[in-house]
């Protein structure tokens, strides 16, 4: 029998199971698993716990929740212990294929006040869709391997592979400990992995479903101004002491100009030129500056051709001001100097720039524009954390199952897309296992990860875990499958 044919009574049952799905969904979002917050670092450990309880029910093996010690500097409490990653496996069949699939269980940080339209840690849907942190960034897709055991369990359909899962709890925070892990579990608990799937990304507009084989990299930077003992009285200290505030303005307005381009020095020349043949792949993808528009609730695009928002999104370097700790920040008007103040920015790098050196340029540039400012300040530019950039081949079988799949789901051929985003695992596990790595994203472009009232649709979550499960089965049926 083809695939097409032995998965329609799967895709019967998945339809079947909406409630259990939007249910499962709806109490991972319940957990607020914020890892750049370290107040909130036990609500991600009590999400390790929640995704062994599901594996367990499932009839998950081997379930670990791997210990990775304690976090290390730039952190506030020393002591602040990593969320464990959390490994599993359904089945260990020599006579079939392994397949590694990969998410992340932490999520950016979100509070109602930043303009959500519900409490973000409450799924709520409405209209067909799904609003909620983590939503499609990564939780919906990782209930989505979940729900994809389930729908299997429940029809009474073996798993065609051996699905090994491996979910972490820092991605948003740099995949802390992950790196090491995955070097020290490659003959072991990774052993015999054919292939890694991750669905941690997004369809590049809203209308066509995408296969993805490139990432940006990503290295993330912190300014530190201080001076004063405490924060001061500016209608007593404005305009007599040199201000931290001031200062760190100053030195994070250099980094790039408003046309997105970066001022350091040696950054640009780095990149990778851009060739003929590369310059083509942009004719063929479905996309338009309304798409892009439309995802940032904004016309504010640098560029109006999709040639050069797609160069500009996935093979040129970007850098990003993100804020500043211990600046007011509330309503109202406070007269307030801060005493010290820490600038973040990242910069979101690709073929063929050096990190070491990348480190090296930020840091020179960051000290001479501080040095100009003859401030009495103190000054440090460090790095929080890196995760390098990733592009792969299309057309290997990881990537034709996939096709295959999206063809039978959702009845059109897939784009192929690069991502502007980062997974800082990819690579690793690339190099590692020495295996292929395929990106098979669930979520639209519009769904706002990251931002404000992020979301998933309820289509793309139902026929997101038929496209997973059928890229099972597609690719343990080998290349030559219908
Ligand atoms: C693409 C993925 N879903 C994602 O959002 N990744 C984060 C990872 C990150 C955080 N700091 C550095 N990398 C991202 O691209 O921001
Ligand atoms: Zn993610
Ligand atoms: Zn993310």
């Amino acid at each position: 029998m083809s695939v097409s044919e032995s998965v329609k009574p799967l895709f019967a049952q998945i339809d079947k199971l909406k409630p259990e799905y939007v249910n499962r969904l709806a109490q991972a979002v319940a957990i607020p698993s914020v890892s750049s917050d370290e107040s909130l670092r036990p609500q991600v450990f009590a999400m390790a716990d929640f995704l062994k309880k599901q594996l367990e029910s499932l009839g998950a093996e081997d379930i670990q929740l791997r210990d990775l010690g304690t976090q290390p500097p730039p952190v506030s409490d020393p002591k602040l212990q990593l969320p464990p990653i959390v490994l599993a496996r359904f089945g260990k069949n020599p006579a079939k294929k392994t397949v590694l699939v990969y998410g992340h269980y932490d999520v950016q940080p979100a509070l109602l006040e930043d303009g959500w339209n519900s409490d973000p840690f409450k799924l709520v849907e409405k209209d067909g869709k799904l609003y909620g942190r983590g939503s499609t960034d990564d939780k919906g897709p990782v209930m989505g391997w979940l729900n994809a055991v389930e729908a299997h369990n429940k029809a009474g359909i073996e798993l065609p592979v051996n699905l090994v899962c491996c979910f972490e709890g820092m991605e948003e925070s740099g995949s802390l400990g992950l790196d090491e892990l995955v070097a020290q579990e490659a003959d072991k608990y990774f052993k015999g992995v054919d292939t890694v799937c991750i669905s941690d990304n997004y369809w590049l507009g809203t209308k066509k479903p995408v296969l993805t084989y490139g990432l940006r990299g990503c290295s993330y930077y912190q300014i530190t101004v201080s001076g004063p003992g405490a924060d001061l009285h500016s209608g007593i200290f404005g305009g007599v002491i040199h201000e931290p505030m001031t200062d760190l303005f100053n030195v994070m307005s250099k980094l790039v100009d408003t046309q997105g381009n970066i001022q350091i020095p040696g950054v640009n020349e780095m990149v990778a030129p851009l060739t003929e043949k590369e310059e083509k792949l942009y004719e063929k993808i479905d996309f338009d500056v309304d798409e892009l528009n439309l995802a940032s609730g904004s016309n504010t695009a640098i560029y109006q051709d999709k040639k050069n928002i797609l160069m500009h999104r996935w093979r040129y370097p970007s850098l990003s001001l993100h804020g500043i700790e211990g600046a007011f920040s509330g309503g109202g008007a406070k007269t307030v100097i801060p005493a010290k103040v820490v600038g973040k920015f990242s910069i979101r790098t690709v073929p063929d720039m050096d990190p070491r050196k990348l480190d090296e340029y930020v840091f020179k540039f960051c000290k001479e524009k501080f040095a100009e400012l003859k401030s009495p300040n103190s000054f440090n530019v460090e790095l929080i954390h890196d995760g390098n950039y990733w592009v792969s081949d299309p057309f290997n079988e990881a990537f034709t199952a996939a096709r295959k799949a999206t063809q039978l789901v959702w009845n059109v051929d897939p784009d192929l897309t690069r991502e502007g985003g980062s997974i800082p695992i990819t690579l690793t596990f690339e190099e590692q296992l020495k295996t292929d790595v395929l990106l098979l994203p669930m979520g639209k472009g519009d769904d706002g990860a990251h931002s404000i009232n992020e979301k998933i649709d309820v289509a793309n979550y139902l026929e997101g875990v038929k496209t997973l499960s059928a890229y099972l089965h597609y690719y343990a049926a080998g290349k030559d499958s219908e």
